[in-house]
């Protein structure tokens, strides 16, 4: 199973895009693609509330009721935003396609598991021809519980038939590791994602690679997996 963001595709630049439209339009200024970086993964309400948390005015004291409004308006803004954009300020990472491609030759299920929205997710998938991969794809909001808890990844290895021992999550971020080691699926992680700002080596994983194609070839001299 492949992570999206930061593993598949380079969607800094639509969480850019559709987080400078949203705290425009609630008064705040834009934030730098850095500052993205480190909020990505975790899904789109943790994105959604770090991002009002970091650019909240200096002193600013708000009841929570009020700032639970600010939070239901400013997502409803980051939505429609983000669908308008979607895929618009995104790229596919070199070799993720070939990667996907080697390794169905290769006759193996995939399944794409992300913390995106299922309706962020799929249309992206198919604005950059990756949909076709993939035997099942899954959102944040596809289970009761996101990554870094086990749930989603016990339940996808579900959907493609196959033992957690036996399928490997491919992803960018130490919560992907995490998710994985909990639901017991050996993890590998692409170097050039985001992790949070964080040095992607320092994370425990079972293996990293540089591109995707790169995977593809060493799973070809390895035990199958999905
Ligand atoms: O947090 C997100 O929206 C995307 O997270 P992902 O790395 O699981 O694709």
């Amino acid at each position: 199973m492949v992570d999206l963001d930061g593993t598949l595709v380079d969607t800094l630049g639509d969480f850019e895009a559709a987080l400078a439209a949203m705290l425009t339009a609630i008064g705040r200024h834009p934030l730098s693609r850095a500052q993205i970086e480190r909020l990505v993964g975790k899904g789109s309400e943790h994105l959604i509330r770090s991002v009002l948390a970091l650019t909240a005015p200096a002193g600013a004291q708000q009841d929570p009721a009020a700032q639970e409004a600010l939070t239901e308006q400013a997502w409803r803004y980051y939505q429609a935003e983000y669908l308008r954009i979607n895929g618009q300020c995104s790229t596919a990472y070199s070799g993720a396609e070939a990667g996907l491609k080697a390794l169905r030759a290769q006759g193996l299920r995939l399944a794409c598991l992300t913390n995106k929205p299922i309706a962020f997710a799929r249309p992206l998938l198919a604005a950059k021809g990756l949909e076709g991969y993939f035997d099942h794809v899954f959102g944040g909001d596809s289970f009761a519980r996101k990554k870094p808890d086990p749930l989603p990844l016990i339940e996808t290895c579900r959907a493609l038939r196959s033992a957690p021992a036996q399928t490997l999550m491919v992803g960018d971020s130490s919560n992907d590791a995490a998710a994985a080691r909990a639901a017991g699926c050996p993890v590998v992680l692409v170097t050039y994602g985001y992790n949070h700002g964080e040095p992607i080596r320092a994370v425990d994983a079972d293996g990293f690679v540089d591109r995707l194609d790169a995977l593809a070839l060493r799973a070809a001299t390895a035990t199958p997996t999905q």
